[in-house]
């Protein structure tokens, strides 16, 4: 049987998936690092592949901008397709001065300004959270491959372009490290469905300095990223 969103045939797709934002990221990463890789879903061009890393099978599907569209993706990966661990390799933009463009952040909790909660009927006060199984693990893998990472609290945002230039300071204000679009929900389905799942971003634009990562510098982080992903899935 098929999802509404992800045309795969049940079996198709591992118990562990990487998630991307953009499609593309999913392709490149299916091509560049999975051995055979085989495309399972193009409804909407929101791509999906499962192949092998180091002969263990894996998948990475494309979830799309904000939390509306990996909500949809990550519940029917959850119910229809028995996906256990869940890892977003995202991107996202650093409030701290000690977190540079390049350097990974592991989300231990998102906070967010979404209404994403009223699915589950309980209030923004929820505190979404990683599962410690991944987050554990990918503290000794990150350790292991001698990464620059830091883990702590994220914001998840519905809207990208704020009108009020200095709207992340209130955030910053209270530690949270970066901004991102998606782990707050992944977070949510992930605790209602009892799955495993861990949000990690790679910075590529700095609001304390302003600095934006060049295209070769984004290549470059984002293979360190993936591979550690890889690792933390297949392990
Ligand atoms: O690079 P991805 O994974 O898409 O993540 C970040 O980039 C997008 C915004 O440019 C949002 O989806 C945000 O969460
Ligand atoms: O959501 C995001 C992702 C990267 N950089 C940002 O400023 N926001």
């Amino acid at each position: 049987m098929l999802s509404i969103h992800i045309n795969a045939t049940k079996g198709k797709i591992a118990e562990s998936i990487l998630l991307p934002g953009d499609p593309l990221r999913a392709e490149f990463i299916a091509h560049n690092y999975l051995e055979e890789p085989v495309l399972y879903n193009d409804v909407r061009n929101m791509l999906g592949y499962t192949g092998r890393y180091k002969g263990v099978p894996v998948s990475v599907q494309g979830t799309g901008m904000g939390m509306p569209s990996i909500g949809i993706y990550t519940w029917e990966l959850m119910t229809e397709y028995g996906v256990e661990n869940f890892i977003r390799v995202g991107t996202a933009g650093s409030f701290n001065e000690n977190i540079k463009n390049g350097d990974i952040v592991l989300a231990v909790a998102a906070s967010t300004d979404s209404n994403y909660s009223h699915a589950f009927n309980i209030p923004n006060s929820y505190a979404p959270c990683a599962s410690w199984k991944l987050l554990s693990k990918a503290h000794d893998i990150g350790r292991e491959m001698n990464l620059s990472m830091t883990a702590g609290n994220v914001v998840s945002c519905d809207v990208f372009y704020e009108t009020e230039p200095d709207w992340w300071k209130k955030w910053a204000k209270m530690n949270v490290l970066a901004v991102e679009m998606e782990a707050a929900a992944l977070y949510m389905n992930a605790a209602y469905h009892r799955k495993n799942a861990l949000a990690m971003m790679c910075i590529t634009d700095h609001f304390i300095t302003g600095e934006k990562a060049t295209a070769e510098e984004r290549v470059k982080n984002n293979d360190e990223m993936i591979r550690f992903a890889l690792e933390l899935a297949t392990r």
